[in-house]
């Protein structure tokens, strides 16, 4: 790591360690195994996998989400002097232990407690989990704030606009623009979107990611979840956060200042990049990341989403100028309706109707001041997004019974 004389180890946190960004964040970690001391890890299911990455960055402390794996967790660590632990309360417990980084990478509202924890012990939160900002974005803001802590945005584009600010006053700042691949379906119509499969929804053409992400890539809730996650981060109405479709996925995030100038921050779709930029921040340390090469590069493209055929960035925007409980219950009604569509349930413009027909069911849009108003808007929209995708699912069998006795 190039950040100069390092006096000790710093000790660090990885909450998701056994996913998409939380591999990313191990390898960083073991090519320079002497710079830190991991306090915790932490797994969802994963057991074989946490286990392997705690002994080999010797952790204090491996996690698991699921209490009925705990044994084969303990059994994996025999000998060697680390941790086992289990359940939700042991995630959150591993989130607070006094570290001087962590990385909050669990998917969706699941991540939100053991984020606020972590940010509550006042050192730097590297955040990958976005869902957390948009459900509970005053919540996460005031924690971090009041405990001093240093928030550092993971997401690509939003970590490409906080390099692009450079230290600047958002002052300074007219607008932003965040890129987007266009996912899977950005040529597709309408109607080949109706009949996609998880399989197809599920081949990202530029990023290798968690199911959960990539699926909303595909259908542009990532951009809408981003889009928000942008105005908590920066500070920024929604009319000063642009999308813009690029293909190449080389330029990750532009910050247009008040003078003119346009910066952009450029890189290989590798998530290596951005988490080192958070690892080592305010210094930058050594990545085995492709470089861009510029000159095979010969065209980079930009163009408008369609918000007719990509829906969730149009209701993103929506629930974004709505404020209140609106982007928790957005948000949780995505979360259920990508689970239904992984499952068949519902086809793929269903995530879109799913979360249109939630927010047309909000009966009011309180403000959420505690995490308990956060948790309590979180299960409504869930319960309203399984309410509708149960009657979707009656209505189609009704619909299929008459036509055969038709
Ligand atoms: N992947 C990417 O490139 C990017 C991801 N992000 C965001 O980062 C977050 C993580 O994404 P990604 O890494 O792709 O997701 P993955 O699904 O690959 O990983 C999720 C991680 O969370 C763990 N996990 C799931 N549920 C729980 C729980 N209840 N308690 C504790 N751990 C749990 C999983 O464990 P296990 O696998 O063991 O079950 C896994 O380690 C998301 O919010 C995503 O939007 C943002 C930008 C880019
Ligand atoms: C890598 C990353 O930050 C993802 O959030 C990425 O943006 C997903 O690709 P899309 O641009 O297709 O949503
Ligand atoms: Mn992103």
């Amino acid at each position: 790591m190039n950040s100069g004389s390092a006096v000790k180890p710093r000790r660090i946190t990885v909450l998701g360690s056994t996913g998409s960004i939380g591999t990313s964040t191990v390898d960083l970690l073991k090519r320079e195994k002497d710079e830190f001391d991991v306090r915790a890890l932490v797994g969802g299911r994963n057991v074989k996998l946490l286990a392997e990455q705690a002994k080999d960055l010797r952790a204090e402390l491996a996690v698991i989400h699921d209490e009925s794996l705990y044994a084969e967790l303990k059994a994996a660590l025999a000998g060697t002097g680390i941790k086992a632990a289990a359940g939700r309360q042991a995630v959150i417990d591993a989130a607070a232990l006094e570290a001087d980084w962590t990385m909050a990478a669990i998917t969706g509202a699941a991540g939100l407690e053991p984020a606020l924890a972590a940010a509550r012990n006042g050192h730097a939160i590297a955040l990958a989990n976005k869902e957390a900002l948009v459900c509970a974005g005053d919540v996460m803001l005031r924690a971090v704030r009041e405990a001093g802590a240093t928030l550092l945005p993971v997401d690509s584009e939003h970590n490409a606009i906080a390099q692009a600010l450079g230290g600047c006053s958002m002052e300074s700042v007219e607008k932003i623009v965040l890129t987007a691949s266009g996912g899977p379906f950005r040529k597709s119509s309408l109607e080949e979107m109706r009949a996609a499969t998880p399989q197809k929804a599920l081949k990202h053409p530029t990023w290798s990611m968690g199911a959960k992400i990539t699926i909303d890539s595909a259908s542009m809730a990532n951009k809408g979840l981003e889009v928000i996650e942008a105005a908590r981060l920066f500070g920024l109405t929604e009319d000063q956060i642009d999308v813009l479709i690029h293909p190449q996925s080389a330029v990750h995030g532009l910050v247009q200042f008040k003078d003119g100038s346009l910066v952009a921050q450029m890189g290989s779709a590798d998530m290596r990049i951005p988490i080192a930029h958070t690892l080592a921040w305010p210094q930058r340390m050594n990545t085995p990341c492709q470089r861009l090469d510029l000159s095979a590069l010969s065209t980079l493209e930009f163009e408008a989403p369609d918000e007719n055929r990509f829906i969730p960035l149009r209701l993103a925007r929506q629930v974004l100028r709505a404020g209140g409980a609106a982007p928790a219950v957005f948000s949780a009604a995505n979360e259920i309706a990508v689970d239904a569509f992984l499952n068949g349930r519902i086809g793929f413009l269903g995530i879109g109707e799913t979360i249109d027909s939630v927010l047309q069911v909000m009966p009011e849009n309180p403000e959420l001041k505690t995490l308990d108003d956060v948790l309590e808007w979180d299960a409504k929209g869930r319960m309203w997004a399984e309410e509708h995708i149960l009657k979707q699912g009656d209505r189609l069998r009704n619909i299929s019974e008459n036509s055969v006795h038709a």
